[in-house]
């Protein structure tokens, strides 16, 4: 099967997706990543356009890169002038990049009603912005805007773009569904027939309005594209590009192609990841591949089945991509969910099929009641623990009050009195907070502190409240997700009451009984105090 070359512009049509911004440094940072993974492009912005983009080529230009080769993004000349007096394209010469992808327009509708030029003055711009970058020693890259809409209003003119580009020495044409509505056999038909009329490499580059720019890529490189442009986490202007972490696991595992090297397919989930880390966006749990959720079973069939062989419900192996499998336990688990966990948490349980019959249909009462222990594995941890009676609780609450005093032009005031008994001593300790979960907080580590120095370390990450029958109003239940850390793993813990109060109070404890039984420090207290 051909070689497929990737061409990323994650730096910029990624960072033209409403919420995406990177540093120049962070832009740098990326652009060695996918240097190092192999990929053969890295676009790395439109240096006409912004400082930082331009900041971006200056130190980019220091870096010593093994593999891919860095290009600077621009349009062609503006209508009417050389495109030596052009300031976009002296920029992208600027720009010191070895590769100038240079966009024109292909849709006569886009000439006459956008450029607002003739048609014959587009294929000058296009023609004369190309040899002219040419000539000055860069290898250009013609990316055809609205290729596909283009071509079905006018497929003459549409191809005359692209003879132009070819005239003025494009390396290679890329054809772009530019709003991204085109359907996958409407891009190989084309593919083909522009395949057939001008002998240059082909590429595609789309967008994902119609939810199709992973499959359409995949249709054009099926028709002979041979250079793929998309993005990482498939970030891009309205709703996306084409996804590169399905794209290529897709050409590599599937089609068979050469893409990048087997190795660094390995590397695509921790890529995805550090990619939206430096975004600031959130990573999608379901995205394909490289998603938390990408391997993650529920169903207790499919549990079932995946003991027995993991291709029963896997399309590929996880570690391939560099991503794991993962069992989730709910009110949709069979004992195969209970088994799997004990395998995975290394736990000597569950040997009596009707103990284990009796632990599912506890969690299964539980997840009725509100409890989900999918987003709280110390929950469930401890759930387990709990069950077979070899565990013995750090602390007991004895007694615990909040006082909540609102006045007049002051701040609310909020204090949790509590009394504990740990081991054999009974604790009484109050603590302030700025609110009355943060008071309760502070006060059961002020009082379990001495017995558990671990607690310390153990820090609230996140605290997540959700409303669970919204039509009983102030009187609803709610569950209390909170996510908390050590510095060398986090863990999240549930709670369900009508009662806010008493939802995170469950999750609070649990987050602290978690968080001692995995320090090694177990649930034994030290003595009176000493570590
Ligand atoms: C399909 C794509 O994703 S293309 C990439 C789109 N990305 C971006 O637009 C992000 C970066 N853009 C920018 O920073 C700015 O738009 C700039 C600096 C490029 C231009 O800014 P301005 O000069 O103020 O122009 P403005 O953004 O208002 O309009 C774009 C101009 O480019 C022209 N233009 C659009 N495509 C092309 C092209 N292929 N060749 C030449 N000119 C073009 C438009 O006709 C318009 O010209 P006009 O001002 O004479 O009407
Ligand atoms: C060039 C480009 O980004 C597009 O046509 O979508």
């Amino acid at each position: 099967m051909a070689a497929v070359e990737i061409y990323d512009t994650t730096l910029r049509d990624g960072t033209q997706g409403e919420g995406i911004s990177f540093s120049a440094e962070d832009k740098v940072k990326i652009a060695l990543k996918l240097d190092k993974m192999g990929f053969h492009f890295v676009e790395g912005g439109w240096p006409g356009s912004n400082p930082k983009d331009m900041a971006f080529f200056r130190r980019i230009k220091s870096c010593r890169l093994g593999h891919a080769r860095v290009a600077a993004f621009g349009c062609t000349r503006r209508p009417g002038v050389t495109a030596v007096e052009d300031a976009n394209i002296q920029s992208v010469l600027a720009a010191g990049a070895p590769v100038a992808t240079i966009f024109g327009k292909t849709w006569d509708f886009h000439v006459l009603h956008a450029l607002g030029t003739t048609l014959d003055e587009n294929l000058a711009m296009i023609k004369e912005s190309l040899a002219f970058l040419k000539s000055r020693g860069l290898t250009v890259i013609y990316d055809a805007e609205h290729f596909f809409d283009g071509f079905k209003a006018n497929p003459a003119y549409a191809l005359a773009t692209l003879k132009a580009a070819a005239a003025g020495g494009a390396a290679t044409l890329v054809l772009c569904d530019t709003n991204g509505g085109n359907l996958p056999a409407d891009i190989a038909a084309v593919i083909r027939r522009v395949r057939d009329e001008i002998p240059l490499p082909l590429g595609i580059h789309c967008h994902n309005d119609g939810e199709l720019a992973v499959a359409n890529t995949l249709a054009a490189v099926e028709a002979g594209a041979t250079h793929v442009q998309g993005t990482v986490n498939g970030y891009g202007e309205r709703c996306g590009n084409a996804n590169l972490c399905s794209i290529i696991p897709n050409l590599t595992l599937k089609c068979g192609h050469e893409t990048i090297p087997r190795q660094s397919l390995a590397g695509l989930t921790e890529l995805s990841r550090y990619v939206s880390e430096l975004a600031n966006m959130h990573p999608s749990s379901h995205q394909p591949f490289v998603g938390t959720s990408a391997f993650a079973h529920k169903g207790g069939v499919h549990v079932s089945a995946i003991l027995k062989d993991t291709r029963t419900y896997e399309h590929i192996d996880p570690a391939l991509v560099g991503n794991r499998r993962r069992v989730l336990v709910s009110e949709l688990s069979g004992l195969s969910n209970l088994m799997y966990k004990y395998q995975e948490l290394n736990l000597n349980l569950g040997t009596s099929s009707e103990e284990n019959r009796r632990l599912l249909e506890e969690i299964k009462e539980l997840e009725h009641q509100g409890f989900q222990f999918e987003g709280a594995e110390g929950s469930f941890e401890l759930l387990l623990h709990r069950a077979y009676n070899h565990y013995r609780e750090p602390f007991k609450l004895e007694n615990l009050r909040i006082i909540i005093e609102m006045r007049e032009n002051s701040p609310v005031y909020s204090e949790a009195i509590i009394k504990l008994t740990v081991g054999d001593r009974v604790v009484h300790t109050a603590a302030e907070g700025n609110g009355p979960v943060n008071a309760l907080d502070n006060a059961l580590r002020k009082a379990l502190e001495e017995f558990y120095p671990a607690i310390a370390r153990m820090q609230l990450n996140d605290y997540k409240v959700r409303v669970l029958d919204e039509k009983d109003g102030t009187g609803a239940v709610v569950r209390v997700l909170i996510e908390s850390g050590d510095g060398e793993r986090s863990w999240g813990t549930v709670g369900v009451s009508p009662n806010i109060i008493e939802a995170s109070w469950q999750a609070l404890v649990d987050s602290i009984a978690y968080g001692l039984l995995k320090s090694g420090k177990e649930t034994k207290p030290c003595q009176s105090g000493t570590a």
